[in-house]
């Protein structure tokens, strides 16, 4: 950082002048720079709002040194970063509005909460750095977005004076730290656990490796639709991977129902995995709500009964539900393929793809396309292998 130099008895003579002529001066004063004339320097330590996340307050700092030639601190981690071109091929976020139309259920949700909060903090924070660009800042907020790692720290009462005392002073969002080169690990649903303490995070092999052989990480036991929106790609094998069912099962709710579900604490969040068990417990409680009745799924979620003698006709029941989803499917990949891809597809696509490029809208790529249509032959697998469990 530049040294700020005493600007001499002028200079504070106009700032009193100025200030007294109406020029509203906070937290700034003038001073000399080395090679640079006059300048201004903050007279105090200038924080950003303390109740905004803390997501949203790394974006910000980050965006402030990219943009500020005098910081260099960071500058050589930053060189080895995605580009924003490398995020608007990936990230959801950035799909053309019709291929995020066809974005499973699960992934759409996560989107909405996504760019509400990109969005929130954006609104909070550029008051605060007026030469930040919206641009710049969405850059940023998905830096960290994707390469930053949940510190469940203890208390801390002899520490860092940066850090807050007490671990329930904070939310879930309050918990990110960033991490030079442990942002270099891929995740797989079966890497290595990264552990953290008061003093930081260390990593050790969960089994032998060959060399050559890459060494990822767990990120946390998340679905293909949450890798995809939170960072930009689905694995091919994913033994966390769920569906919600919510979409299928509410609509066939009574007023009654959904009385009764809310008052017990099981509405809603009910979901397939592709291991098992195949259906959760809270998806058992509500298809016996809807078959059984109110007495027989009370007996159930109030533990008096392990359900198990009407288990066939709840199993029959889902798999009539999911058979007609998974023809929803089929035709879902259908409309999936016949997207237009960005140059490939058509003279017309072509044409499409630049005058979107001048709107500011995004074309469809084909890598998003054939991610999609993984998704979605995923979701119809994992819907069909289910419907075959449960008819045995
Ligand atoms: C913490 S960074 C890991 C390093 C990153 N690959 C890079 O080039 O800097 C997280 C990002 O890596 C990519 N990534 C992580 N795991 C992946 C995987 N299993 N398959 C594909 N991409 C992955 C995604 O783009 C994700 O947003």
């Amino acid at each position: 950082m530049a040294a700020a130099l005493d600007p001499g008895e002028q200079h504070t003579n106009f700032m009193q002048w100025a200030t007294k002529h109406g020029v509203e001066i906070n937290g700034i004063a003038p001073a000399k720079f080395v090679d640079r004339g006059m300048g201004i320097v903050a007279a105090k330590d200038i924080k950003l709002p303390e109740n905004i996340p803390v997501h949203g307050r790394l974006a910000a700092a980050l965006a402030l040194w990219y943009s500020d030639p005098s910081h260099q601190e960071y500058k050589i981690w930053q060189h080895v970063w995605p580009s924003k071109s490398d995020f608007r091929a990936t990230m959801p976020l950035y799909y053309a509005e019709a291929l995020q139309d066809l974005l499973p259920r699960a992934a759409t949700n996560l989107l909405i909460n996504q760019r509400a909060k990109l969005e929130r903090d954006w609104v909070d924070l550029y008051p605060h750095m007026p030469s930040i660009s919206k641009d710049l800042f969405e850059y940023t907020w998905l830096i960290v977005n994707t390469r930053t790692f949940y510190w469940e720290y203890p208390d801390l009462p002899n520490s860092h004076p940066r850090l807050p005392k007490k671990r329930k002073q904070l939310t879930a969002d309050d918990c990110y730290a960033m991490c030079p080169f442990m942002d270099y690990f891929n995740h797989s649903d079966a890497g290595c656990d990264p552990q953290s303490d008061s003093k930081g995070y260390s990593l050790t092999a969960d089994r032998e490796y060959k060399a050559g052989e890459e060494v990822f990480i767990s990120y946390g036991t998340h679905s293909n639709d949450f890798l995809l929106v939170e960072y930009g790609f689905i694995l091919d094998s994913n033994r966390n991977d769920t569906i919600p069912l919510d979409h299928l099962l509410l609509p066939l709710l009574t007023r009654e129902h959904v009385e009764a579900l809310k008052e017990d604490g099981f509405y809603g969040n009910y979901t397939l995995s592709s291991e098992e068990p195949t259906i959760c417990h809270r998806t058992e409680a509500i298809l016996r709500l809807l078959i059984l009745g109110n007495k027989r799924y009370s007996t159930f979620v109030g533990g008096d009964d392990d359900g198990s003698k009407e288990q066939y006709r709840v199993n029959e029941y889902l798999v009539q539900i999911l058979t007609k989803y998974s023809r929803q499917i089929i035709e879902i990949l259908e409309e999936v393929h016949a997207l237009e891809v960005e140059g490939v597809d058509s003279k017309r696509a072509a044409r499409r793809s630049s005058r979107n490029i001048k709107d500011g809208k995004e074309a469809i790529r084909s890598e998003q396309k054939d991610v999609l249509i993984r998704r979605w032959k995923q979701i119809g697998d994992l819907v069909n292998s289910a419907i075959g469990n449960l008819s045995r």
